[in-house]
């Protein structure tokens, strides 16, 4: 297995004049789980972007292996290994679930797909439908499944769970974690149901209007509540079991 990491060192980054991002790092190996957190506007998509090569960065580095991916386009950043799903569910409605499966494939075999289905059964039943006649679950899953089918080495997620019920969210969430730790995946989460981010990634960046609040170890940030909720208005102790309910706590 490849030691694929991305990694933000000092990234500064904005859209056409606007600096959004200041001196944000980061960094995710193969099989690690990142998430990211923070109130809405704190830059959270900005960062994902940022990794994708869809902002303005103004200084800082993207790296890929160690490599100074800055200047390379998004395509060529996937062909680097990076994978992304984008927060608009990016599926092609008139497509059946298999085409847009097979989209995906950037010349990989159609086997790819089973893979698909045994990690999201609901997609091989669902699988001769059309994208428009998905509920928004579903539509999510196609969205993450077809992102996987290009076998990225690290995966950005743009909250994947937004509309979906609690129990369906959960599901998600360890579906992708028991695929991250088997096939060595990398993901970034974004996501708004803190408790869930929680749970699930390693370390967290916790982002306050575009700085970093928190760059480090899950547990850390579970030991200093006060940083939650100034940060993004966390009500009660992150580490209490009732802050792990599928629904956000913010005040
Ligand atoms: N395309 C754009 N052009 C200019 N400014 C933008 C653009 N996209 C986002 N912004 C601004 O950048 C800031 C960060 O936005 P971003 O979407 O990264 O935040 P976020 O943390 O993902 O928010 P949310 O939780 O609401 O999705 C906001 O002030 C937003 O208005």
């Amino acid at each position: 297995m490849s030691l694929t990491e991305l990694a933000l060192r000092n990234a500064v980054a904005g859209y056409a004049g606007t600096t959004v991002l200041e001196n944000v790092d980061l960094s995710v190996k193969r099989g690690e789980r990142v998430g990211i957190i923070g109130r809405n506007g704190a830059g959270k998509t900005t960062t994902l972007a940022t990794a994708m090569g869809l902002t303005q960065q103004i200084s800082g580095q993207v790296l890929l292996n160690g490599v100074d991916v800055s200047t390379m386009p998004t395509a060529e950043r996937s062909r680097r290994g990076l994978g992304y799903v984008p927060q608009t569910r990016d599926i092609f409605k008139s497509m059946t679930v298999r085409d847009n499966l097979r989209t995906g494939l950037q010349g990989g075999p159609d086997a790819r797909l089973d893979e698909a289905y045994a990690l999201f059964p609901r997609l091989h039943e669902r699988r001769n439908n059309f994208g428009n006649e998905l509920s928004g679950g579903e539509q999510q899953m196609l969205s993450i499944a077809r992102a996987l089918m290009g076998q990225p080495d690290i995966l950005l997620l743009d909250e994947p769970l937004e509309g979906l019920a609690p129990v369906v969210a959960q599901e998600l969430m360890v579906s992708l974690s028991t695929f991250s730790s088997q096939r060595g995946l990398g993901c970034v989460l974004v996501e708004q149901h803190v408790g869930l981010v929680l749970d699930f990634a390693s370390s967290i960046l916790l982002l306050e209007r575009g700085r970093p609040a928190f760059w480090g170890p899950t547990e850390e940030l579970k030991k200093r509540p006060e940083l939650l909720a100034s940060a993004i208005g966390l009500k009660s102790n992150a580490s209490s079991p009732a802050s792990r309910s599928a629904a956000p706590q913010l005040a």
